[in-house]
C-alpha cells in the first residue's frame, strides 16, 4: 500500500503498519511537506521504512491500494490516477466527492478499471444500519448534527466568507444548516463524515447537515438521525479530538486503520 498525506491521520495509519496492526507493507509515502514525510519514516525500524517520494505519481507502481489522508484537493489529484494505475483507493477526505463531476468520474473510472473506492466510517457511527436501511428503498430522512469547539472549525471557508467570528461566541450556536453537498464545500476540513453518511444513505443532496460551534464543548460530537419504513436510527459519537489537529477526531484515524486491517482478515464483522 501507499500513503498520500503524512499529517495527523497519516501518521497514525503509518504507525499501525509499523507495529503490525495492519498486516501489510507500507511501500511508499507522499506529502507536500518533506519534514512530515521524514517523521513518518522515523516511525519505522531501519529496513522496514516506506520510501518517501516527492512526486505523488510515484506512489502507484506495484501497489494495490493508496490511502488518501491529506485533503479535498488531494482527492482531486490522486483518486483517478490511482484507479487508472491499478490501485484501489481509501479516501478520508470524502467530502471532495460532493463535486458531482468528480464523483461521477471516480465511479466511472473505478468501474472501468475494476478497482474499488473505500470510504471508511471515520468519526461517525451507524453507517452499517443506514446502509441496510437504504437498501430497503424506504429510508426517508437522514440528518447529521455536528458540534465542535470553535477551535475545530476555525478557518473554514464558509466562516471566512461570511465573516463569522467564532471567538466572540459565549454559548452553543448553529453556524451552518444545509445539504451534505453544501456542507462539504463550506467546511472542507471539518465535515467529511457527512459525505460518508450520504453515500451510505440517501445521497448528498437529501442529507441534511447542521454545524454547531460550542465554546463549552471539548469533544467533536456527531449525532445522526435517520427515519424510514424500517423504523428510526439515532447515533451519537462524542469524539476526543486528535492532539495534533483539533478538527480531526482520533476515532477517524482508528476507523481507517480498522478498515485496512480487516481487508486482510479472515473474519470481518459488521455490515
Ligand atoms: N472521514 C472522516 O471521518 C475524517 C476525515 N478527515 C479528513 O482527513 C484528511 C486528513 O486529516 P488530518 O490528517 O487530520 O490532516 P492534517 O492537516 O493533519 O494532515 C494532512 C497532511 O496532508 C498534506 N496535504 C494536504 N493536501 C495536500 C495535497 N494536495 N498534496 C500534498 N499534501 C497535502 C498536509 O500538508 P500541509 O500541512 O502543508 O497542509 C498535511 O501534511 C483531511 O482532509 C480531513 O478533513 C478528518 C477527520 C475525519
Ligand atoms: O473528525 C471529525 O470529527 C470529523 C471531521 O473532521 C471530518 O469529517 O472531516
Amino acid at each position: 500500500m501507499s500513503l498520500f498525506g503524512c499529517g495527523t491521520i497519516g501518521t497514525e495509519v503509518a504507525r499501525a503498519f509499523a507495529d503490525g496492526t495492519i498486516n501489510a507493507d507500507l511501500v511508499r509515502i507522499y506529502d507536500r511537506n518533506a519534514e512530515k514525510r521524514q517523521s513518518v519514516v522515523d516511525e519505522f525500524r531501519a529496513g522496514d521504512a516506506p520510501e518517501p517520494v516527492d512526486d505523488f505519481t510515484d506512489l502507484f507502481d506495484g501497489v494495490d491500494l493508496v490511502v488518501e489522508a491529506a485533503g479535498q484537493s488531494a482527492v482531486d489529484e490522486v483518486t483517478v490516477p490511482s484507479l487508472e494505475s491499478g490501485c484501489d483507493v481509501l479516501l478520508l477526505s470524502a467530502g471532495a466527492l460532493a463535486a458531482s463531476e468528480l464523483r461521477q468520474q471516480v465511479v466511472r473510472t473505478a468501474e472501468r478499471e475494476g478497482q474499488v473506492v473505500h470510504v471508511p466510517s471515520g468519526a461517525i457511527a451507524g453507517l452499517d444500519a443506514v446502509k441496510a436501511a437504504a437498501l430497503t428503498g424506504d429510508l426517508e430522512t437522514v440528518s447529521l448534527t455536528t458540534t465542535k469547539n470553535p477551535a475545530g472549525l476555525e478557518g473554514a471557508p464558509y466562516l471566512v466568507e461570511n465573516d463569522i467570528d467564532l471567538s466572540a461566541l459565549d454559548s452553543a450556536t448553529t453556524v451552518f444548516e444545509g445539504s451534505a453537498t453544501e456542507a462539504a464545500l463550506a467546511f472542507p476540513s471539518n465535515i467529511n463524515v457527512a459525505m460518508a453518511l450520504s453515500l451510505a444513505g440517501i445521497g448528498p443532496g437529501g442529507t441534511t447537515v447542521r454545524i454547531v460551534a460550542d465554546p463549552d464543548e471539548s469533544n467533536n460530537v456527531h449525532h445522526i438521525e435517520a427515519t424510514g419504513g424500517m423504523g428510526s436510527i439515532e447515533t451519537t459519537v462524542r469524539n476526543v479530538p486528535s492532539p495534533t489537529n483539533p478538527k480531526t477526531s482520533y476515532l477517524a484515524a482508528v476507523s481507517a486503520i480498522e478498515k485496512l486491517r480487516t481487508m486482510g482478515a479472515t473474519v470481518r464483522v459488521g455490515t
